[in-house]
């Protein structure tokens, strides 16, 4: 999770952020071994998988999430440490002091909009956060709802059926819900000032303030963990998609660029001096290419034309480290973990022994795992061929990705 940036895909609407709101001690859920928001489902805690679902989405930036004075060893073990992205902050006394205070984190940072969500929610997914994200206007809130389905009661005094409450038009929330940043913040902030507390949502916060907020679909699947039996549900749920199977899969990747006159080349995120450079749409880093290549076959997810088409000129003269870390984060996205990365760079020179430390290091960072999962190897091709003949440089690498445990069909 290290070292993602935010220049990281398009950004038609401006910058996003998002608080995670994390800080709530679930007692309904009455775990004994900590808040349902650290619980594991499907192999994971509940609030790293949330997590890593919004570090995926390509318009979301910086990530504050609140949680409790108490949780920060839980969220340690849970999260670590290493996303530069996401921030831990400590929450409120309430749901609602928690997202003001998250928005207060946020201030400096600066979004145009923001998305607020609970943690105990883990069934979010990229379309339901595209949808609220697209909803939100100028000084207009969007809102995931579905409309409810079940016949409502309201309770008598004695505890008997008092009346029907008609059902039509109404809507069960969820989150993400969405707002333009300023506007949210400083409504919190105008509730807190008041004095008022109790509101169970920002929709409530934005509808108190006026401001109007549009309903979007919400998904059935986004359920928020509230019993000890939604937490059981959510596990078997993922448990039963995958098999207890160890699921190990490697990727590779191969890439090539020529030369050009120049004064350096960019191999693994590391500027050596040389006299000429490579030539490329990107940084023509053709180590990180191939690594990019590697990553994503882990997961069937294309190649780094599919995701950053060198047709397109916001990567002109990218540094390669953004594709590396985009293809980290899908792979994240889908559960997985990288085990290790191995690079072999072939090229009569540069020399890149001197430099195979600082590369290791970069590579660390960009990938989020430890030095020793990370090789980087060099070979001459004894003069043979274009390689050879130092018309360019050609790289390999293998990925291995540790996936929960998918049954291959
Ligand atoms: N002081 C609080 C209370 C709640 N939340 C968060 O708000 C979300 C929705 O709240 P809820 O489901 O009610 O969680 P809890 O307050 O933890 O549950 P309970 O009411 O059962 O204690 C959760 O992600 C929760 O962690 C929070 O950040 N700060
Ligand atoms: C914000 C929310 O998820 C919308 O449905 C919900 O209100 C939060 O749960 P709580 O039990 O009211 O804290």
């Amino acid at each position: 999770m290290t070292g993602a940036t935010e220049n990281q895909a398009p950004d038609p609407g401006g910058k996003v952020a998002v608080v995670i709101v994390a800080a709530g001690r679930g007692a309904r859920a009455g775990q004994t071994d900590g808040p349902k928001q650290y619980q594991r489902i499907g192999g994971r805690a509940v609030i790293a998988r949330v997590i890593d679902i919004f570090l995926a989405h390509p318009l979301i930036g910086r990530i504050v999430v609140a949680i409790h004075a108490e949780d920060q060893e839980l969220f340690r073990q849970a999260v670590g440490t290493d996303a530069d992205r996401v921030t831990a902050i400590a929450g409120g006394a309430t749901r609602q002091d928690s997202v003001r205070l998250g928005l207060q984190a946020l201030r400096s940072y600066a979004p145009d909009k923001v998305l607020i969500h609970d943690a105990a929610r883990p069934f979010v997914d990229m379309d339901l956060i595209d949808r609220t994200i697209a909803a939100i206007g100028e000084g207009e809130g969007a809102l995931p709802a579905l409309p409810v389905a079940d016949t409502l009661k309201r309770e008598s005094a004695t505890g008997m059926v008092g009346e029907t409450v008609p059902r039509s038009g109404l809507h069960a929330a969820q989150t993400p819900q969405g707002f333009p940043f300023l506007a949210i913040m400083t409504m919190h902030e105008e509730a807190y000032n008041r004095g008022k507390t109790d509101f169970t949502d920002d929709a409530s916060i934005a509808e108190w303030m006026q401001m109007p907020v549009k309903l979007v679909p919400g998904s059935p699947d986004n359920v928020k963990l509230t019993w000890a039996r939604d937490i059981a549900m959510a596990h078997q749920r993922l448990s039963s998609e995958r098999a207890h199977f160890p699921d190990i899969r490697t990727g590779n990747g191969y890439d090539v660029h020529a030369f050009e006159p120049g004064n350096h080349v960019t191999l693994c995120g590391v500027a050596i001096p040389h006299d000429r450079k490579l030539s490329g749409h990107s940084d023509a880093d053709v180590g990180l290419h191939a690594l990019t290549d590697a990553l994503l076959a882990t997961c069937g997810a294309g190649d780094i034309g599919t995701h950053f088409p060198p047709s397109d000129p916001q990567w002109k003269g990218a540094a390669s480290r953004i594709f590396v870390e985009y293809a980290a984060r899908l792979v994240r996205e889908r559960g997985g973990r990288i085990a290790n990365a191995d690079i072999t760079l072939i090229c009569e020179a540069p020399r890149v022994g001197p430099h195979r430390e600082a590369m290791t290091a970069v590579l660390s960072q960009m990938l989020g795992i430890s030095a020793d999962r990370i090789s980087i190897k060099a070979t001459t091709n004894e003069k043979l061929g274009f390689v050879g003949r130092e018309e360019g440089i050609a790289a390999i690498a293998t990925a291995s990705v540790v996936f929960p445990g998918e049954v291959p069909e």
